[in-house]
Parts: C-alpha cells; sequence; structure tokens
C-alpha cells in the first residue's frame, strides 16, 4: 500500500460511496428533516471535527429556521479504535427548552452520540435528535441509536467526507476503507 501522505494512497484506496451518492444521499436526508422539523426552530449541534465537511453540505439544504453551534468531542483521536469520549468544546447556547438536532459523520459504536444525547437532556433540552452521515453495521452498539442516517457502510474502517484514517484524508471527496487484504 501506498504510504497514506502520498497522494497515490487515494488511487488504492476503495471507494464504497463516490461523491455524487454523498451528495445524493445528504439531499434525501435534508428531505427528511425539512418534514420532521418544519414547524420547530432546533438548535443544530455539529460534532467536530468530522461533523464539519457533513453540516456544510446539509445545513444550506434545510429549510426551518435553526441557530448553529458546535461540539468538539472525540474518542479515537487519530486511532482506529475508540476510548472514552474527550470534550474539547461545549455549546455555548443555552440548551433549556430547546429541541437540539446534533449533525456528526458516523455513528460506530454509537458512544459519542449518547454521551452527546445525554449531555443535552441533563442540560434541559427538550428533545435530541442526531443526523449522520453514516450508519456503521455492527453488533458492538451501544444503546443509543441515532435518528436519521444518510447511507450504511459494513464493519470497516472508513474515510473521507470528514471522517479521518491516522489524522489524514477528512478531505477525501467520498467514503472510501483501505483495500480488503
Ligand atoms: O460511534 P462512535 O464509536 O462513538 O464513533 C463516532 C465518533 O467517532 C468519530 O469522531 P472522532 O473521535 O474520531 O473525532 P473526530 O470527529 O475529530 O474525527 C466520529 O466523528 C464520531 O463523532
Ligand atoms: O470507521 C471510522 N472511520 C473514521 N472515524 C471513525 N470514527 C468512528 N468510526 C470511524
Amino acid at each position: 500500500m501506498t504510504a497514506i501522505n502520498t497522494p497515490g494512497f487515494m488511487d488504492q484506496a476503495e471507494c464504497l460511496y463516490d461523491h455524487q451518492t454523498v451528495c445524493a444521499s445528504i439531499e434525501v436526508l435534508a428531505a427528511s428533516l425539512n418534514h420532521d422539523f418544519a414547524d420547530k426552530q432546533p438548535v443544530v449541534l455539529v460534532v467536530m471535527t468530522g461533523g464539519a465537511i457533513v453540516a456544510g453540505h446539509l445545513l444550506p439544504q434545510l429549510s426551518f429556521p435553526l441557530e448553529l453551534d458546535y461540539i468538539h468531542a472525540t474518542r479515537y483521536q487519530g486511532k482506529m479504535t475508540g476510548e472514552k469520549v474527550r470534550w474539547l468544546v461545549q455549546p455555548q447556547i443555552s440548551l433549556i427548552g430547546r429541541d437540539v438536532l446534533i449533525i456528526d459523520d458516523i455513528h460506530d459504536v454509537g458512544l459519542t452520540l449518547g454521551e452527546i444525547n445525554s449531555y443535552c437532556m441533563e442540560r434541559g433540552a427538550t428533545s435530541v435528535t442526531s443526523a449522520v452521515l453514516l450508519l456503521k453495521n455492527h453488533p458492538r452498539k451501544a444503546s443509543v441509536p441515532c435518528d436519521y442516517h444518510a447511507l450504511e457502510v459494513d464493519d470497516r474502517f472508513v474515510f473521507g467526507f470528514g471522517m479521518d484514517y491516522k489524522g489524514l484524508w477528512r478531505n477525501a471527496p467520498g467514503i472510501f476503507a483501505l483495500p480488503k487484504a
């Protein structure tokens, strides 16, 4: 395999969903959210860093009034297995009495979204809804499911469209995986 820090690396990665497919799936997700949030005014919390690219594509397609803030919580930190969630930045907007919509790139084990969910409810949110680009299918899920997902992937480490592999390639324009051995 070509070194990860060279452009040739991407020639060997397996493309699971190309840019067009990812964008089309985000359009479908936006339509669902527009239907379900039509009479709401939520606080949208983007989970940094991975959620930034999904949010950048999704938010301009949302047609209801929303307030935007972010959370920086991480548990992988450039590795391929997660540890406990580390909180780096908490949201600044009050969540008391608010509908909260969390946007992230992937629901893997679900520990990150589970902790964010509890955090929002403890701070007085009326409801917490989560929307992710990718749902990874495997039997190791924590108890909190995500409410909306755009695409599904098998149990492989994926990267691109916000997700990193060893800190790199969040900028890859679709969803990619390492080639199968
Ligand atoms: O469902 P889980 O197993 O908890 O994993 C999902 C989380 O892992 C990734 O974040 P990461 O900790 O890698 O931080 P990042 O957003 O900076 O990449 C991803 O962005 C999700 O927030
Ligand atoms: O498969 C993954 N790829 C990148 N980041 C992740 N965070 C959780 N799972 C993943």
